[in-house]
């Protein structure tokens, strides 16, 4: 059980990549770092790690302090109760998926209990019988299961994924996120989960961090910073947006085709494209200086139509 506070951290290199940033991170919940490439987000995974010390600032785990700049407390990596799983799975090729799990928890340990321990934790990932197989004989979602049965093994309090699913094909992907997900809230785990794709935010995350350049830009749960973005950047990198006017937009699931003289709201619009998607078409409509994206069942023919937006879901900034 492990709630995370950050107060005033900074970080920089050549440049700020982390700036005063203010942030409290639930207990026992999955909290997804987003935002665009460069903006911070491995930085403050790696911050709250103790593998990048911060430049000024302080982070607590619980109550307990375990970095001040001022007080020169930095407690090390390896006492913070962390695990982490990185993309690239990061196991010993020349080990099998027994010694790479037993590795990290063998020195505390007998030998009894880090095979009980090895086989519990494989368990968990559904990976019983693969404890004598090496890495080279994995698939890669075997593979980040094993890094993530190493997490588990260590029996850590709080788990840091960087981008972690992000080389898998999106099958593998959304099977991997329920397991995680089902493994966090049946192990009381608190996890933080870096991720540049915000549809898997939107999946497996119980809140969203965004950071812009080092900054909070909104810290909420994923429903809020969906439907409530703070502003037109957050309202942007969380999904499509059509916009009506410079301070209000709503999403294309919220625009419909309809007759002329509807009641509600209405705009012209000039039908451009549709584009078939799988499991709706993706029609195009320039609406005066707007292009605006719909759902559509079918797809449409160029021609002038009138719409209608659901007058409850428009967002305003
Ligand atoms: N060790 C380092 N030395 C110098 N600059 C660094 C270092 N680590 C990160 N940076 C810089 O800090 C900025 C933020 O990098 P970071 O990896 O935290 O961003 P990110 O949001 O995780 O990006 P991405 O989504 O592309 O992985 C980048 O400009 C990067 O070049």
């Amino acid at each position: 059980m492990v709630a995370i506070k950050l107060q005033h951290v900074s970080k920089s290199y050549q440049g700020p990549v982390i700036e005063d940033l203010n942030l409290t991170i639930p207990t026992q919940q999955i909290t997804a770092l987003v935002g665009p490439s460069g903006s911070g987000k491995s930085t403050l995974l790696n911050l709250i790690a103790g593998l990048t010390t911060p430049d000024s600032g302080q982070i607590w785990f619980d109550e307990q302090p375990i970095f001040d700049a001022d007080q020169s407390l930095n407690c090390p990596p390896a006492k913070r109760q962390l695990a982490m799983v990185f993309q690239d799975f990061a196991l010993w090729p020349h080990m099998t998926v027994h010694q790479n799990i037993a590795f990290a928890i063998e020195t505390h340990l007998s030998k009894a209990e880090c095979r009980k321990r090895v086989e519990w934790a494989l368990a968990q990932v559904s990976l019983a019988d693969y404890g004598q197989r090496y890495p080279r004989e994995l698939s890669g979602g075997q593979q980040q299961r094993v890094a993530l049965a190493r997490a588990l093994a260590t029996q850590p309090d709080l788990i840091l994924f960087d981008e972690a699913l992000s080389a898998l094909d999106p099958q593998l992907r959304l099977q991997l996120q329920q397991d995680i997900s089902a493994l966090v809230k049946a192990h009381h785990l608190t996890a933080i989960f870096v991720t540049h794709d915000r549809q898997e935010a939107l999946r497996i995350a119980d809140n969203i961090v965004l950071l812009h350049a080092g900054q909070v830009v909104q810290s909420d749960t994923a429903a809020n910073l969906y439907q409530h973005p703070r502003n037109q950047f957050a309202a942007r990198f969380m999904g499509p947006l059509n916009q009506i006017d410079d301070h209000t937009a709503v999403r294309p699931e919220h625009v419909h085709l309809v007759e002329q003289g509807a009641d509600g709201p209405c705009y012209p619009g000039q039908i451009l494209t549709s584009t078939f998607m799988g499991d709706h078409y993706d029609t195009l409509v320039q609406m005066a200086d707007y292009q605006w994206h719909l759902k559509t069942a079918l797809p449409y023919a160029p021609a002038t139509i009138t719409m209608t937006v659901d007058s409850s879901a428009i967002l305003t900034y």
